[in-house]
C-alpha cells in the first residue's frame, strides 16, 4: 500500500481519531459477534502502548442523522473494555464540548469511545463543518475502518482532510490481502460469486473476467446466468434486466479464456422454507412452480475439484440459502473445499459468507476473512475506496 500507517508517524502523548468499523450485529443490548471489534485491537493496543490519547469513532446500522437509542454505542464500549482489559470511556456525543472535556482528561494511552457518528446528519453528507469538528478533536487522524472505506462520509474521508492522515494495521491489511489478490495472482485463480444480489455483483463479475482463470457462479444469482441460456428456472430468483448482461459475461468469459463454471444440477424447492418438498434435478429440468434453492451434489463435486486445483480462491456469496440447514450443503460443499485445500489461499469476502465458515466452524481454516462486505466488493470491482484515497501517501 503506498499510504503511510501507524508506524511511519509518532504518535506519543498525541491525541489520535481513530476511525474504526464497529457496526457489530446486536441483538437485546448485546454486542452478538464482535469479530470486528477484534479485528481493529491490533491498532488500538498499538497505540495507546505508544502512549497515545486514543479517541475511536464509528457508526453503528443507519440512523440517518438522528439518536435512536438502540443504535448507541454503550454496548460496543462495554465488550471493547472487556477485550482490552481496560476501561474504556464512553461519551454521549461525538463532538463538542462534552467530548472536549473528556478528551482533556486522558493520560497517555486511554481509550475513549465517541457516540455513534452517523446521529449527526452531516457524517453520511461528508459535511466539512462536522469533518472540521471532528478534526479539532485531534492531532493525528488514523482510518483503521476498511468496512466503511468505500463511504466518503466526515469521519471516514472528510476529516482526512484537516489532519495528518494515516492508515491502522486492520485497513493495511486488508488492502495488502485483497490487493495482491488481485494484482497478482497466483495461479490457476478462482473466484466463487454467489448469493442473492445480482445487482451489486454483477460489476464485480465483469471486472473479475479480466483477472481470473476461473469463474464460478453460485447461490440465487446464478439463475439469471441460467435463464439467459434459455433454461427453465422455474419461480428461482431471477434479475430479468441483468440477462442481457449475463450472456454478454458469459461470451466475454468464453472469448478470454475463462472457465465459466455454473451449476448443473440444483436442489429443488416447492416452498422456501426448511420443511418444504425437496428434490435434486438437472439444470435443464427446473419445474415451472419449483424454486432452486441450493447448488446439486453433481456441481458441489465440480466446484469441489475446481478449488482443489486453484492456488487462489476469492469467494462472495453462498452457494445457496444456508441459513436453512435443507438449503445449506452446497455452501458447506465450498467452505469445505477451501478448507481442505491446504495449498490455496482463500479469501471470505461479504457477510454472510463470513457467516456461513462461522456457522460450519470453518472459519479458521481460511486465510482471510475480510471484515468489509461492500468493501471488499467494491476494491475487487477496481473501485478506488475514498477512505483509504484521501489518507497521505508514502
Ligand atoms: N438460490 C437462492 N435463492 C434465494 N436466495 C439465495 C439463494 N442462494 C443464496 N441465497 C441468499 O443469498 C443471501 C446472501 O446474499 P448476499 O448478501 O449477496 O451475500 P454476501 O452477504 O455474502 O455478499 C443469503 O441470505 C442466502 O440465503
Ligand atoms: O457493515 C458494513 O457494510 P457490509 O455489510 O457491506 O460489510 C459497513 O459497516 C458499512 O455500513 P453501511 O453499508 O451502512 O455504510
Amino acid at each position: 500500500m503506498n499510504k503511510k500507517t501507524v508506524r511511519d508517524i509518532d504518535v506519543k502523548g498525541k491525541r489520535v481519531f481513530c476511525r474504526v468499523d464497529f457496526n457489530v450485529p446486536m441483538q437485546d443490548g448485546k454486542v452478538t459477534d464482535d469479530t470486528r471489534i477484534r479485528a481493529a485491537l491490533p491498532t488500538i493496543q498499538y497505540l495507546s502502548e505508544q502512549g497515545a490519547k486514543v479517541i475511536l469513532a464509528s457508526h453503528l446500522g443507519r440512523p440517518k442523522g438522528k439518536v435512536v437509542e438502540e443504535m448507541r454505542l454503550n454496548a460496543v464500549a462495554e465488550r471493547l473494555s472487556e477485550l482490552l482489559g481496560k476501561n474504556v470511556v464512553k461519551t454521549d456525543e461525538a463532538y463538542g464540548d462534552e467530548v472536549k472535556n473528556a478528551i482533556a482528561q486522558m493520560n497517555e494511552g486511554d481509550v475513549l469511545l465517541l457516540e455513534n457518528v452517523r446521529f449527526y446528519p452531516g457524517e453520511e453528507k461528508n459535511d466539512p463543518e462536522l469533518a472540521k469538528a471532528f478534526a479539532e478533536l485531534a492531532d493525528i487522524y488514523v482510518n483503521d475502518a476498511f468496512g466503511a472505506a468505500h463511504r466518503a462520509h466526515a469521519s471516514t474521508e472528510g476529516i482526512a482532510h484537516y489532519l495528518p492522515a494515516v492508515a491502522g494495521f486492520l485497513m493495511e491489511k486488508e488492502i495488502e490481502v485483497l490487493g495482491k489478490a488481485l494484482s497478482n495472482p497466483e495461479r490457476p485463480f478462482t473466484a466463487i460469486i454467489g448469493g442473492a444480489k445480482v445487482k451489486d455483483k454483477i460489476g464485480v463479475i465483469e471486472n473479475l473476467l479480466d483477472k481470473v482463470d476461473n469463474l464460478i457462479i453460485g447461490g440465487g444469482l446464478a439463475y439469471t446466468f441460467v435463464k439467459a441460456l434459455g433454461h427453465e428456472i422455474g419461480k428461482s430468483l431471477l434479475e430479468e434486466d441483468k440477462m442481457e448482461l449475463a450472456k454478454s459475461f458469459m461470451e466475454k468469459a468464453k472469448a478470454k479464456g475463462v472457465n465459466f463454471y455454473m451449476p448443473v444440477d440444483v436442489v429443488v424447492a416447492d416452498d422456501f422454507s426448511n420443511d418444504a418438498n425437496k428434490k435434486v434435478v438437472g439444470i435443464d429440468s427446473i419445474p415451472s412452480d419449483w424454486e432452486a434453492l441450493d447448488i446439486g451434489p453433481k456441481t458441489r463435486e465440480l466446484y469441489r475439484d475446481v478449488i482443489l486445483k486453484s492456488k487462489l480462491v476469492i469467494w462472495n456469496g453462498p452457494m445457496g440459502v444456508f441459513e436453512m440447514d435443507a438449503f445449506a450443503e452446497g455452501t458447506k460443499a465450498v467452505a469445505q473445499a477451501l478448507a481442505d485445500a491446504n495449498d490455496t489461499y482463500s479469501v471470505i469476502g461479504g457477510g454472510d459468507s463470513a457467516a456461513a465458515v462461522e456457522k460450519f466452524g470453518l472459519a479458521d481454516k481460511m486465510d482471510h476473512i475480510s471484515t468489509g462486505g461492500g468493501a471488499s466488493l467494491e476494491f475487487m470491482e477496481g473501485k478506488q475506496l475514498p477512505g483509504v484515497v484521501a489518507l497521505n501517501d508514502k
